[in-house]
């Protein structure tokens, strides 16, 4: 049995269903999740047709065929409609009917051992149940929150109209990618955040370049900034009294502070867990303090890594190690083996698809630097590849490789430009494979491709 029927939980039944075993999902609002219709798939709608002109303005003959005209913004949100559905499930329902997955409408609650109360409808477990209920908004404390009505990660990507002025705060990549979107089509942007940059968990020099080309298509990034208070003024507008008490007037305010896991009202309290905690979480992604092997938790919840591609990987391998425990078959849970989500802590990777893009994967120089190992930092420019000069007129980025020392593989990786999102899967495979440094030598990029930026950074390793 699965409660929330997101990426993560629909990934979960397709593995469980496909091993044979009979599965319920439980969704209280749209099959597809969060990711579907409020974050991942209306976010790079509102992304994609910005990089696409300002792709072509990058480029001597098409900038000419562009110049002077801005996206039309009701085109832009009427595609991102599309790609939502109007915020209809059907497909979706479809597709797990086409699975074989039962779908049983309404919020699910733990009420002990195998037991989930949808409604008034008591269904028991014969050997699992998965928890994939996902995240919402963390919104700080602020006098006056409540009373704004903020826009969250909902409005951010539902919204039917462009606000004139719009604020967000939070520099986290929710943040940052709205303020990328919503400035393309139009609003008049700042983005406020407390540290010295945007994406402060990816590398300082990513955060840097997204922040000048923010700058550069005219949101106002503001670092160091934090708001004390806000209120709704009678025209409509809100203000924001920033700390130092400068007021800041806005048509709608996005909070993009982080996220908190859904779990306060699942009856976590029945099996002997803590209501709104996060679940903490084996490998296998069975729950930690919970007896007999029968309480799984999967995606955003278990906090291991919110993103969605992460909590499918989770959720193919709670699904085998689901179907192995039910079938009494023993489990591979070493590094690496199938039933344990390895990745997690090794190879995790993200695109930011602000334009320029952020590919990042692994640990960044700080994190090795703190893990204690001996490493070494290499850096190139992306300048220095021939295919980013044809791909873009005057091309900015920067590329970096974290190599451990001792064992001669790589660590992280981290490449910041315009298209490099699509490069980011090499290096996934080189961190996740531990390919030797030496062999990434005979792994010949393309070209010109952009994945030259392989052969810099190897030639600047060795010298
Ligand atoms: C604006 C934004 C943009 C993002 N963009 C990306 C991106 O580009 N790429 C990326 O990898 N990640 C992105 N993320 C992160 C991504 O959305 C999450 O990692 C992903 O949604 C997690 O999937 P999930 O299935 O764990 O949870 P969710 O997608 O949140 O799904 C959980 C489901 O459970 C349901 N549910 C909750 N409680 C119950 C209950 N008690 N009973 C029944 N059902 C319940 C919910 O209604 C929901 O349908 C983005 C996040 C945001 C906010
Ligand atoms: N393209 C992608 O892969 C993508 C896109 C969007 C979101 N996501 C994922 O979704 C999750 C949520 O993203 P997010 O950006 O909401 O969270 P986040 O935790 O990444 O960022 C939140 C930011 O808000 C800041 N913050 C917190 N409280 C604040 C306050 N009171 N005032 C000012 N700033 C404050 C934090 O310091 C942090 O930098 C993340 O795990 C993210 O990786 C992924």
């Amino acid at each position: 049995m699965v409660i929330g029927a997101g990426p993560t939980g629909e990934n979960v039944a397709d593995r469980t269903v496909a091993a044979g075993l009979s599965t319920v999902i439980v969704e209280r609002e749209l099959v597809g999740g969060t990711c579907s219709f409020w974050a991942c798939i209306p976010s790079k709608a509102l992304l994609r047709p910005n990089a696409a002109l300002a792709g072509a303005r990058e480029v001597g003959g098409a900038a000419e065929a562009v110049a002077g005209r801005g996206l039309d913004a009701a085109a832009v949100l009427a595609r991102r409609n599309g790609f939502v559905s109007d915020w209809q499930d059907a497909g979706q329902v479809e597709w797990l009917d086409s699975a074989g997955i039962d779908l049983v409408r309404g919020h699910g609650r733990l009420t002990g051992p195998r037991q989930v109360l949808v409604g008034d409808r008591e269904l028991t477990a014969r050997h699992a149940v998965a928890v994939c209920t996902g995240t919402g908004p963390l919104l700080p404390s602020l006098p006056g929150i409540e009373e704004v009505r903020p826009w969250t990660n909902k409005e951010a990507t539902d919204a039917q109209r462009v606000p004139e002025r719009l604020a967000i705060v939070g520099g986290g990549v929710v943040g940052t990618e709205m303020a990328a979107a919503w400035g393309s089509l139009g609003s008049r942007v700042t983005l406020l955040m407390r540290g010295e940059r945007p994406l402060p968990r990816l590398e300082p020099f990513a955060g840097d370049l997204v922040a000048r080309a923010l700058g550069a298509a005219g949101v106002d990034v503001r670092p160091r900034t934090s708001v004390a208070a806000l209120r709704r003024e009678p025209s409509g507008a809100v203000t924001l009294t920033l700390e130092g008490g400068e007021e800041l007037e806005a048509d709608e305010v996005l909070f993009a502070t982080g996220r908190a896991p859904l779990t306060g009202d699942i009856g976590l309290e029945t099996v002997g867990l803590e209501p709104g905690s996060w679940l903490e979480v084996d490998d296998t992604l069975l729950v930690k303090g919970v007896a007999g092997e029968w309480l799984y938790c999967a995606g955003d919840t278990n906090h291991r890594a919110m993103l969605t591609h992460q909590g499918k990987y989770q959720a193919r391998v709670a699904g085998a190690a689901i179907a192995a425990r039910a079938k009494g078959e023993p489990l591979d849970t070493r590094r690496w083996g199938r039933h344990a989500a390895t990745a997690d802590a090794a190879a995790v990777p993200q695109v930011v698809f602000t334009h320029p893009e952020v590919g990042a994967v692994g640990l960044t120089a700080a994190e090795a630097q703190r893990s204690g190992r001996r490493v070494r930092v290499v850096d190139v420019g992306m300048n220095a590849v021939g295919g980013a000069a044809l791909y873009a007129d005057g091309y900015e980025g920067q590329a970096r490789m974290v190599v451990d020392l001792d064992r001669g593989t790589l660590l992280g990786a981290t490449f910041a430009g315009p298209g490099v999102g699509e490069l980011l899967h090499s290096a996934t495979i080189a961190v996740a494979g531990e390919v030797p440094v030496d062999r990434l030598w005979h792994a010949v990029p393309s070209f010109p491709t952009l994945s030259e930026v392989w052969l810099r950074l190897l030639e600047a390793y060795r010298g």
